[in-house]
């Protein structure tokens, strides 16, 4: 497929490359993908057997730019279950086409990925949200999409239904799981917005979003979401709630980066057992089978 204007620019052949030079490296047969978040690449680190690659060494790989995004790719276990970890993901805003952020997410579906758990770290809109909250992912709005950015343009079957992106069954196992061990607390359901950044947002953009009906706020996800539901993956979001977006001109908090990554890292533990705990559980899951 030619590129033409922002259309698709990741041909099949190269997934199908890729996906083959990591097949021809590796035994593991992972039926699990994790998108790490900001901070988030301690998810990966108590896996067993691991094999990592370095993204610049994967053939048609990106290569992470933003800290807190290792830049590693990484095969293991969960328990019994053979799992890969995205320790680092690609954003719009590092200059990447949105073909290439969704990237990874083909190659899984090639690999024979069923199912892919998406994280990041975003900022709460909803007034109800404290800060290391866990957010699980109801739905989005995608904000680029609006405007043309949007991973699906030039890429296979159109007009695919988003209604159902995040998947009820997989949702209702997670908020079981939080219950069980003890986080009901700070584990809710909630609307993401993606916006393209790479600036946080203005007081007023803030409240638009809020007004529009986002519960968060970050600048990733989405693209992934979308071409994986498009594929035919199972999805789970985790949205870790690291500021709050302020709506109020009076508050003089101002977010960054590092804050960001510091809240991911102090939360990731707690996060991990939660991500651990669904990925051994999750053939109660293939039981009632994908919706
Ligand atoms: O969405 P992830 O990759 O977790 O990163 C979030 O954190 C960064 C801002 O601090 C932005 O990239 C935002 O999207
Ligand atoms: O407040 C935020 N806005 C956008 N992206 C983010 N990622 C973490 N926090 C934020």
């Amino acid at each position: 497929m030619h590129s033409k204007g922002n259309a698709c620019c990741c041909s099949f052949d190269e997934c199908k490359l890729t996906t083959e030079w990591l097949m021809s490296r590796t035994r593991h047969k992972p039926k699990i993908a994790v998108v790490c978040g900001s901070g988030l690449g301690l998810l990966a680190d108590n896996i067993s057997n691991k094999q990592v690659f370095r993204y610049e060494d994967i053939p048609n790989f990106p290569v992470s730019t933003v800290p807190g995004h290792e830049g590693h790719l990484v095969f293991g276990h969960v328990r019994d279950k053979s799992c890969v970890f995205m320790q680092g993901r690609f954003h719009l805003y590092e200059g990447y086409s949105l073909c290439r952020v969704t990237f990874p997410v083909r190659i899984f579906k090639l690999m024979g990925v069923e199912t892919i758990i998406v994280t990041n770290a975003s900022g709460g809109l909803c007034q109800d949200f404290k800060v290391g909250d866990i957010m699980i992912i109801k739905d989005h709005i995608n904000l680029p999409g609006f405007a043309g950015q949007h991973p699906l343009c030039g890429f296979g079957i159109r007009f695919p239904c988003m209604s159902d992106a995040y998947s009820k069954d997989l949702r209702k196992l997670t908020l079981d799981i939080s219950s069980e061990l003890g986080y009901s607390n700070f584990v809710r359901e909630g609307v993401y917005c993606m916006v393209s950044g790479p600036n946080f947002e203005t007081i007023a953009e803030a409240r638009m979003l809020h007004i529009l009906g986002s519960d968060s706020v970050g600048m990733s996800t989405v693209p992934e979401v979308t071409v994986a539901k498009h594929c035919g993956l199972r999805v789970l979001g985790l949205s870790l709630i690291t500021n709050k977006v302020s709506l109020d001109y009076s508050r003089e908090e101002k977010v960054n980066h590092e804050e960001v990554l510091h809240i991911s890292k102090m939360r990731a533990e707690m996060l991990q057992k939660v991500l651990y705990t669904f990925i051994t559980r999750s053939h109660q899951e293939e039981a009632i089978n994908s919706s």
